[in-house]
């Protein structure tokens, strides 16, 4: 006799944020979900309908609230569930979540944990439980976006389409080399390499804008450089409308990375503030320059300050889409090569500087195809490369149709791992430690 699986546990979570506000939700799924409804409401409301509720337990009242039931095979979870809309305030939240926790088979959820039985029944599939904890994250408009598509299965659809031609290709191969010694019916080799090729076109294509797909997701990085007092402290704390980074006239004041995260034209976009550029006998300054190097030379876009009598941009940390910029315009000075000008003491240019920053960033972002991780970018690179294979060997003509149909079957099975059919196990847990309790 195969085990007894366990019974699974019902559990539950607020799904909404902690703190003061007019309603809270929280969520119950699982096999106990029915019996605690009965419990706290009294009655077992007809699924899929908002009814309002007196809710105790033990005889004591804890709120008055919304409530609405979703029946097994019809819910997120695919199991029994109900949603409570309650007040929204912090004790009242407490009193039901205790009195859910002291009934039998019922506890706290974990991080994810109801995204994860979705995905367990079926409901959705791995690539919509990264859409979904994305938008969860999505802190931007351009992020939401994104999150928006990848949930509703823009990168599923097209893997699931290249799958399926992937497969006939390989029955195609198989097929002949059934054929061995007799004679071939019709020379398949034609149609096998349109599919191939058309294919790989279009995950090569889908790989050229993962780059920019992973920025707006992760954020881009902007660095600002310059010599010691071009004014990149100053402008870091005026672009972030807050005192994020010490200032001062003494040449050398920054010395760490500074990180301020801000939301730029729609983009999420982490600004850098590092150390002034220049050679120093400090050996803590001269950390702090090497540091500021190597941070510019990985971020997506460098801004170099330059203040009237200032050091001039360093030759070789530049790339020809960086800006230029005129720092403490509101000083006298020699007017120096720049793309534009600003004084972050009074304010002047600092707008059209982050319009300049913006339309850099946007035009990059056009680029985003739905390749937004890294795990996606990593399956979708094997799959090309076992596909180039497989076109490799089929040029070879029959003896080596054996190696190209196991290279297509590779191929195939990448584009499996990258939609979860296979391997799934794996990569779940790190997907859900993203996740928000109660999601
Ligand atoms: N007049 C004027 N002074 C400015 C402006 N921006 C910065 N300053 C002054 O210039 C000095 C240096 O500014 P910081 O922002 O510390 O310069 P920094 O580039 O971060 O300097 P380090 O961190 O030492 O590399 C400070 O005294 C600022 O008040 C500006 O737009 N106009
Ligand atoms: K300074
Ligand atoms: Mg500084």
């Amino acid at each position: 006799m195969p085990p007894v699986p366990p019974p699974r546990d019902t559990i539950f979570a607020p799904a909404t944020g902690r703190g003061r506000a007019a309603i809270a939700v929280i969520r119950v799924s699982g096999p106990a979900a029915d019996a605690a409804l009965l419990s706290l409401a009294g009655d077992l409301p007809e699924p899929r309908r908002a009814v309002l509720r007196d809710l105790s337990c033990g005889g004591e009242l804890l709120d008055q609230a919304l409530v609405i039931r979703f029946a097994a095979g019809a819910s997120f979870t695919g199991e029994d569930t109900f949603e409570i809309q309650g007040h929204g305030g912090p004790a009242t939240v407490s009193a039901l979540l205790n009195a859910l926790g002291a009934l039998p088979g019922l506890r706290l959820a974990e991080p994810g944990e109801f995204t994860r039985r979705a995905l367990e029944a079926g409901r959705i599939d791995l690539l919509e439980a990264e859409g979904l904890a994305d938008l969860v994250g999505a802190e931007t408009e351009a992020q939401r976006r994104q999150a928006l598509r990848s949930m509703r299965g823009a990168l599923g659809d097209a893997a699931a389409g290249w799958r399926k031609r992937l497969i006939r290709a390989r029955a195609l191969v198989e097929a002949v080399m059934d054929f061995a010694d007799e004679e071939v019916p019709t020379d398949v080799t034609p149609e096998v390499s349109a599919l191939i090729a058309s294919v790989s076109a279009e995950i090569a294509e889908a790989l050229a804008g993962a780059a920019a797909a992973e920025r707006i997701r992760d954020g881009f990085e902007v660095a600002l450089i310059g010599a010691p007092n071009a004014g990149k402290s100053t402008l870091l704390n005026a672009l972030a409308r807050r005192d994020a980074a010490l200032t001062s006239e003494i040449a050398g004041t920054t010395r760490d990375v500074i990180e301020v995260h801000m939301d730029l034209a729609g983009l999420p976009v982490t600004l850098l503030d590092t150390a002034g550029l220049r050679e120093t006998q400090d050996p803590v300054e001269a950390m702090g320059v090497a540091r500021a190097r190597r941070r510019a030379e990985d971020a997506d876009l460098r801004i170099f300050l330059q203040a009237p009598g200032g050091e001039g941009p360093p030759g070789d940390l530049l790339q020809p889409d960086d800006l230029l910029v005129a720092s403490k315009s509101d000083l006298p000075g020699a007017p120096v090569r720049a793309d534009l000008r600003i004084s972050a003491a009074t304010g002047d240019g600092v707008e059209v500087l982050t319009a300049a920053i913006g339309d850099r960033l946007a035009e990059r972002a056009a680029g985003a195809s739905s390749v937004v991780r890294a795990r996606h970018r990593r399956a979708l690179e094997e799959g090309a490369t076992h596909l180039s294979a497989a076109a490799r060997w089929l040029a070879r003509g029959e003896e080596a149709l054996d190696v190209a149909a196991e290279e297509l079957r590779l191929s195939t099975r990448a584009l499996e791992i990258l939609l979860g059919r296979v391997d799934a196990e794996r990569v779940l847990d790190d997907i859900f430690a993203e996740f928000c309790l109660g999601k």
